[in-house]
């Protein structure tokens, strides 16, 4: 092939890529098998080692990188990275509930509520739809640069599938249960200490100073909120959610829309039971007024936004426990 050509499949090879690393890591639907991924990858990989010239940051080769760091760099959040207030039980949403209406007096209010995924908070910056930065959530206004160890991660697009001028998109990257209980029967094998939960592996694995060890541990990543953003401006977090999942990002599709708290009271309950038939650990929900006006009216605390609360689950009574108070 002369070198015009070789540029034009090293293109085509890219854009299948990213759309099979979409349909698998994204949507959960590949079309095709593993060894036909795996072959377009090594003819890119062959390609791009005869021209690396044609070699750029956003090419699915790029997602292990070579060198090991020597420790993370500090970086500066686009926009603060906030904590969530806690609420334990429906007495606490429906006091979320009368402070969210007594700040909007005479205001409609509607609730948009997700799954609260138990893993380590990311934010991840791209610019023209090229990821150029990731870091941890940190203090929530510096964090670590995690950039090598995110592009590891399947589910987090390399590139957009629609670029827009800047955009910083917040998540939680995690480790589904599956992939936690092999990693620990590995380290039992080896004699390694174990991950207490999937949280922590998550975190282990991300704070890898050497990007092959995060490629091997299988992570995934939910996205559920943006920072910085230009060229866009969603209404509601409903539609910000839509947003993030045409971009090209893994959106949690348990989500509803309430017009009042006792829907949402209800809704949480019915998770206590369904949330160990995930693939992942969740440790409660998050309810956030869906107005993002009203999002912007209610602003936020030294530490957490008024227009959010998480619903944490009641604590689990072990089986032992359980049976140990009705023998007695
Ligand atoms: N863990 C989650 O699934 C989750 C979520 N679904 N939605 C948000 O919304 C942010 C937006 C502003 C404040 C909280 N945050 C989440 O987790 C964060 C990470 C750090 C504090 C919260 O747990």
């Amino acid at each position: 092939m002369d070198k015009e050509a070789v540029k034009k499949r090293i293109e085509e090879l890219r854009a299948l890529l990213h759309y099979h690393n979409y349909r698998y890591y994204v949507l959960d639907q590949p079309e095709i098998s593993d060894a036909e991924y795996d072959r377009m990858l090594r003819e890119l990989i062959s390609l791009e080692q005869q021209y690396p010239e044609f070699i750029t940051p956003d090419s699915p080769s790029q997602r292990v990188g070579g060198e090991v760091a020597k420790e993370f760099r500090e970086v500066a959040h686009l926009k603060p990275m906030y904590s969530l207030d806690n609420a334990f039980g429906p007495e606490d949403l429906k006091e979320f509930d009368r402070r969210v209406r007594s700040l909007l007096p005479g205001q409609e209010v509607e609730y948009e509520v997700e799954l609260k995924i138990d893993g380590l908070a990311i934010s991840l910056v791209y610019e023209n739809g090229v990821l150029v930065r990731g870091a941890t959530r940190g203090n929530g206004t510096t964090g670590e640069d995690i950039t090598a160890n995110v592009k590891t991660i399947k589910a987090i697009p390399l590139k957009l599938r629609n670029p827009i001028p800047l955009l910083e998109v917040r998540g939680e990257a995690y480790m589904p249960k599956e992939s936690f209980a092999r990693l620990n029967e590995q380290r039992e094998e080896r004699g390694e200490p174990l991950f207490a939960n999937p949280r922590n592996a998550a975190a282990g694995s991300l704070r890898q100073l050497d990007p092959k060890v995060t490629a091997e541990r299988d992570l995934s990543a939910f996205m559920y909120a943006i920072g910085e953003v230009q060229g866009y401006e969603p209404k509601t977090q409903a539609e910000l959610m839509e947003w993030l999942s045409e971009l090209g990002f893994k959106v949690n599709p348990y989500r509803e829309v309430f017009n009042n708290i006792d829907d949402v009271i209800n809704y949480c309950q019915s998770w206590h039971e369904k949330r160990f038939s995930l693939p992942y650990v969740i440790d409660g929900l998050v309810i956030k007024v869906n107005s993002l006006a009203q999002q912007e009216a209610l602003g936020f605390t030294a530490k957490s936004p008024r227009w959010a609360i998480a619903y944490k689950f009641p604590a689990e009574i072990a089986e032992t426990r359980l049976k140990d108070i009705i023998v007695r």
